[in-house]
């Protein structure tokens, strides 16, 4: 199913779950309003908990706690300053946005660790700080509970003892939770989302696309922290007044479970897990169960979904979008060779772009590089060859800013850039590919090229670009392409970005015989085409001898041989470092 056709399904489904609820407000009876209230409470946590879990692919198990804090903040402000007086019908609102920001705020602080962190020691801090949470609130409780005065609701909507009062405050809830779902899927579809994904993906693989890690992981922290605490002042509006178990750890835990269960950076999904909340209590409630039953039913569906590493959320949306349950077909690159294509490989100017000098990098005992020295020419495209061991990706990690601990330098167009972090020299326009799959499934071909692009493309030139190198289509679903064609993407993404230099780390691998002979004559024509200068490192040496007019060879990580192609490839010493691989030559 098309990546559009999808999406309006996901609208489809969400505008169909507002109405039902609009409809359910003047329907339902006093209790279940208030079920629905809790409801639309749990899908706004759910969709917060989604951005850092499900899209940015971090475990935090603390969201409650941002929901304590918008709480505690919205319930402060409202019991014990004269805002409400100041500001009537609409402190509510504003003291629940302030309250959002203090939540945010410290989710900015949470995500500090997960600069550093990930996996299970993320989760470890994150509950250490939603521990820690429990332990304050208890210590200082919720100032309601101190003055004895419930909080009001927003525009003089009566408690929770009145009819009227309930269905308005639903009606209010079920109005908030949609702007968060809209804005919530604006943002997802942003080139922020895309960071968020990218992050989730490969890391190196963000920095690579010039995206700070840094600003992806801090700002899905604080985004959700922000609607977590907004869902803290929809409880204290609901509720009317809190204590410590209303935000608890077991809470938070299972929520985590929830949003794992049904894969809740799907809004739609959210609302399905926020059903699941509401009625399973209910459920177990109406057959006398203990309400304890519930988390176990959580944990067992939680253990299901990662073991199985699919989810209730996916499988109930793949039924009622009634797709297609076989895996759809790999879509690969098209491969005839072109024989317009210029036939000689391009030698560049004069004029030396990125220049290395001394270039050493140690691993332990081991001497990956050593004294290094490269001139790389605009408009060529050097070849850089050796045996398996040589050098040739920590040389290409070192340029690019993947290594800091380094010494040498590096210059791109006469400007320092060794000491700058991966992001920052790939906005200079010094780029990369890489050995290993860094392009993320959960993205279409085209929201993948213009997050890698980063705004420096328009539409056509990115179609254009993604044909040159015989790509898919931009629609397509990245989940559906071949793994040698994700080369490709790769390879193309990055040249729609501009770079003044694109460093391509074997970008042949998985190709077929055809795809490599295409390829080969496309690569040829990328300096002058788009201005891009080149640099590929490749076992294949016939690909090499067809696109690279110069070739360098390493060898245990000194430079054996640089120079034109033919005297490098009949160089003994180059012939000798291949003993064993001579039959490539
Ligand atoms: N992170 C690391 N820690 C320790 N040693 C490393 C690390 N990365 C690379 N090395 C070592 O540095 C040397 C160069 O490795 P590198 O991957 O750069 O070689 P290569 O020429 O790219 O090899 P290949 O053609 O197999 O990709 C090898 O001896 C490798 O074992």
């Amino acid at each position: 199913m098309p990546h559009a056709e999808r999406a309006w399904g996901s609208w489809a489904i969400a505008a169909g779950a507002v109405v039902v609820a609009l409809c359910l407000a003047f329907l339902l009876p006093q209790y279940l309003l208030l079920i629905g209230t809790s409801a639309l409470i749990a899908m706004v946590s759910l969709m917060a908990l989604g951005i850092v879990t499900g899209t940015a692919g971090m475990i935090a198990l603390c969201q409650l706690t941002f929901a304590a804090v918008g709480a505690w903040v919205l319930d402060y402000l409202m019991t014990h300053t004269s805002l409400a007086a100041a500001l009537g019908a609409v402190a509510f609102p504003v003291a629940m946005i302030v309250g959002a920001v203090a939540a945010s705020a410290l989710g900015f602080v949470v995500g500090l660790p997960a600069l550093r962190l990930r996996g299970v020691n993320l989760a470890v801090v994150t509950l250490g700080v939603a521990a820690a949470a429990d332990l304050t609130i208890e210590k200082v409780s919720f100032p309601d509970q101190v003055s004895g005065t419930p909080v009001a609701r927003p525009f003089g909507i009566p408690g929770i003892a009145d009819l009227a009062g309930n269905r308005n405050y639903f009606l209010f809830t079920l109005a908030v939770a949609v702007l968060i779902a809209v804005a919530v899927s604006l943002l997802q579809r942003s080139r922020i989302g895309s960071g968020w994904r990218s992050v989730a993906f490969s890391e190196r693989g963000t920095a690579s696309a010039g995206s700070s890690v840094t600003s992806a992981k801090l700002s899905a922290f604080t985004v959700s922290a922000f609607i977590g605490g907004l869902a803290g002042g929809l409880t204290m509006g609901q509720l009317g007044t809190a204590n410590y178990t209303t935000f608890s750890t077991a809470n938070s835990l299972g929520l985590y479970v929830l949003s794992i269960v049904v894969g809740a950076h799907l809004i739609d999904m959210a609302i399905l897990g926020a059903l699941i909340f509401v009625l399973l209590p209910e459920l177990l409630k109406q057959f006398d169960i203990p309400l304890d039953w519930a988390d176990l039913a959580y944990g067992v569906l939680g253990v299901v979904s990662l073991t199985t590493n699919s989810n209730l959320g996916t499988n109930v949306r793949n039924g009622l979008l009634r797709r297609r349950r076989r895996q759809p077909e790999l879509v690969v690159a098209g491969g005839a060779p072109d024989a317009a294509e210029p036939s000689a490989p391009p030698t560049g100017s004069a004029e030396v772009l990125l220049e290395v000098r001394g270039l050493a990098v140690e691993f332990g005992a081991v001497k990956a590089l050593s004294g290094v020295e490269l001139r790389i020419h605009r408009g060529e495209i050097l070849g850089l060859i050796g045996p398996n061991g040589a050098g040739k990706s920590t040389l290409v990690d070192a340029l690019t800013g993947f290594l800091p601990a380094h010494s040498g330098t590096v210059r791109l167009a006469g400007r320092p850039i060794d000491r700058l972090t991966p992001h920052r020299v790939a906005r200079l326009g010094l780029r990369r590919t890489f050995q290993q799959d860094r392009v993320p499934s959960t993205m279409t071909i085209g929201t993948y090229a213009k997050f890698v692009a980063r705004g420096r493309t328009t539409t056509a030139q990115l179609d254009e670009v993604l044909e040159y190198l015989g790509c898919p289509p931009r629609s397509t679903p990245l989940q559906i392409v071949d793994a040698g064609t994700r080369r490709l993407i790769e390879v193309a993404a990055n040249l729609a970005a501009a770079p003044q230099v694109l460093l391509l780390d074997e970008p042949a691998a998985g190709l077929s015989h055809d795809q490599h002979l295409a390829f080969a004559n496309r690569l040829r024509g990328i300096p002058e085409r788009f201005g891009t200068t080149l640099l590929i490192i490749e076992h294949d040496l016939d690909l090499v001898r067809s696109v690279c007019s110069r070739i360098a060879v390493l060898d245990f990580g000194e430079v054996l041989a640089v120079g034109d192609r033919e005297t490098v490839l009949s160089d003994p010493r180059v012939l000798k470092a291949y003993m064993g691989e001579m039959e490539m030559l």
